[in-house]
């Protein structure tokens, strides 16, 4: 089932994503178990900064500490990198956690002792990744590029065909860095939620092929014709001309 909702600006957006989290963090609880959630890099930084951080009822709502928090995918540089995923997240979000001396959540990266600058170990931190990673994940926050990748899923990229590894790296990325380890199909089909954000006027024309073109074969696409719910969360300019039935989260 694919959901979409929109907003007309970015901080009711933000506040959406927020909510929803929220709500599949206390589902997680009350479960017994801790809130497993992987993150994306991009634009969805400073959703989750915004949304998370700087709504105060939104922050007295989450519990931190009870959450594992995984990595989409990541680029292949060192952790503190401009590049990297995990560095913004830290940017974005555990700074702000530590300067309110909020207990952590648990974070799980790349093993950066392990990049070589030939790229010889790329694979090992895949295996290394794939090995930490849980059977499923609780959510995934999703971005979409312009192109409709997702993840560091690109259109027509071999990797969309990959059924074993649910980690995998590739050193041919169109966009910089070219190095990077991802999610494969099987992480996202055995995951138990999946939420997509995407906003501004430059993802009409591919939010536009994604819910028009029967079969695009964009990487979006083949995340909502899936097995697991899905959640689109976007802003006006972002469906403008959209054939979309979107409604309030
Ligand atoms: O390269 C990446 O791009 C996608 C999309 O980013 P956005 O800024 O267009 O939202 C992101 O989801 C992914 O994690 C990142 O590595």
């Amino acid at each position: 089932m694919v959901s979409v909702h929109s907003y007309a600006n970015s901080r009711d957006v933000a506040d959406a994503v927020a909510r929803y989290v929220i709500k599949h963090q206390n589902d997680a609880l009350e479960k017994g178990h801790k809130f497993k959630i992987a993150i994306s890099g991009g634009s969805l930084g400073k959703v989750l900064n915004e949304g998370l951080i700087a709504n105060k009822e939104n922050f007295a709502n989450v519990k931190w500490s009870n959450w594992e928090v995984y990595f989409s995918d990541e680029r292949l540089v060192p952790l503190n990198h401009e590049d990297s995923n995990y560095g913004l997240f830290n940017e974005m979000v555990l700074k702000s956690l530590r300067q309110r001396s909020v207990e952590l959540p648990k974070v799980i990266t790349i093993d950066e002792s392990l990049l070589a600058a030939d790229g010889s170990t790329d694979d090992k931190i895949a295996s290394d990744y794939e090995a930490k990673l849980p059977e499923s994940l609780d959510l995934i926050l999703l971005g979409c590029g312009p192109d409709g990748h997702t993840c560091s899923l690109f259109p027509g990229h071999k990797l969309l065909s990959e059924k074993r590894r649910r980690i995998a790296f590739l050193q041919d990325s169109p966009k910089p860095p070219p190095r990077r380890v991802t999610f494969t199909f099987p992480v996202l089909f055995n995951s138990k939620n999946i939420a997509f954000v995407a906003e501004g006027a430059g993802k009409a024309a591919v939010l536009s092929q994604i819910f028009e073109e029967k079969d695009s074969g964009l990487p979006c696409e083949l995340v909502n014709k899936g097995p697991v719910p899905v959640t689109w969360f976007v802003n006006d300019p972002a469906i403008q001309g959209v054939p979309v039935a979107a409604t309030k989260y």
